[in-house]
């Protein structure tokens, strides 16, 4: 189990970066950690693989301390892997052999099966022999993705793992990987932007915000029960409105189109998502989003009734 015990930490001549952060983190369990650019969330990651000395608070994993590099010449943990923002790839050597490197040369058999399949769950089979220089981004990624778990780590820490994967790619990828690892007990740290990172696969979710957690709770009940802007705007576009006195979060899809609707609203635009269309309204001078299954003309007065359908 990680603990995490009301760490703080400040880089020399900056400001505090974060502030009295605790929490645990079981074998096999996932969690997010979302915020807006700059928050810490790369920083509480190499806090963790052990990469920074904080200022305050203690880490461990089960009974190790985890220290930084102020107490091991070679920092990291061991039974640790992180995937960082840069991925620091061998660029002149083959995706095959950049996975393989951490395997026992000793079992050769064994490397080679071992690596095929993580050549499977990162969807990189027919890429095994080109050479990492000869990839794209997204493809690299995803090779240090493969590279990280070859020795099978206890804890997997993913700085932005999918942000230069394409869609097409990401979602199935997403799938395979977060089933891996759920499936090899593997506990995983994702700092992320991306809402759907979290939504359908972490256990477990933290906000942070001004250098500290303002929210840690399921991504389910996160999204349903946003305490404030910052945390629903993360999932999705939300609105922010005043009815009958009281001041309401509500993503679009909450809003819709009603003959009893109370919000009278002129539409501005409307975008087309695919499965639905977004429509960009204004009520009492304030923008509102809600969903629409067809085009609304600009300018047109509708109703909006709040549907309560999360
Ligand atoms: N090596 C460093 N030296 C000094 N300040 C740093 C260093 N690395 C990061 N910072 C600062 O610490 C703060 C947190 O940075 P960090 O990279 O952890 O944020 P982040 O939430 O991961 O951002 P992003 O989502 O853009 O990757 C930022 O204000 C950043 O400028």
């Amino acid at each position: 189990m990680l603990q995490v015990n009301n760490i703080s930490f400040q880089y020399p001549k900056q400001e505090q970066t974060l502030e009295n952060i605790s929490f645990t983190l079981n074998k096999g369990e996932h969690l997010c950690i979302m915020g807006e650019s700059g928050c810490g969330k790369s920083t509480l990651l190499k806090i963790i693989y052990g990469l920074l000395d904080v200022n305050n608070g203690t880490l461990f994993w089960n009974d190790e301390q985890i220290l930084g590099p102020a107490y091991y010449l070679v920092p990291g943990m061991d039974f640790f892997k992180y995937v960082a923002q840069d991925f620091d790839l061998m660029p002149y050597t083959s995706v095959s052999e950049n996975i393989a490197k951490f395997l026992s040369r000793f079992y050769p058999e064994e490397a080679k099966k071992r690596t095929e399949e993580l050549l499977e769950v990162i969807e990189m089979t027919e890429f095994a022999d080109v050479k990492v220089k000869n990839l794209s981004g997204g493809q690299q990624q995803r090779v240090a993705i493969a590279r990280a778990l070859a020795k099978e780590p206890e804890l997997l820490l993913l700085d932005e793992p999918f942000s230069q994967i394409d869609n097409f790619k990401k979602n199935s990828l997403r799938r395979k990987l977060f089933r891996y690892l759920k499936e090899q007990n593997i506990a995983c740290i994702v700092a992320t932007h991306d809402g759907n990172d979290s939504l359908s696969f972490a256990d477990k979710m933290m906000v942070i915000r001004n250098h500290t957690v303002i929210a840690d709770n399921t991504p389910s009940n996160l999204y349903r029960n946003p305490k404030e802007k910052y945390v629903a705007a993360l999932f999705d576009d939300v609105n922010e409105i005043n009815i009958n006195g009281k001041e309401q979060l509500l993503y679009p899809h909450q809003l819709q189109i009603s003959k009893e609707g109370s919000l009278s609203v002129s539409v501005v635009k409307a975008y087309f998502k695919g499965s639905h269309w977004l429509i960009e309204s204004l009520y009492k001078n304030q923008s509102l989003f809600f969903t629409n299954a067809s085009s609304i003309e600009e300018k047109k007065t509708v109703l909006l009734k709040v549907q309560n359908c999360l």
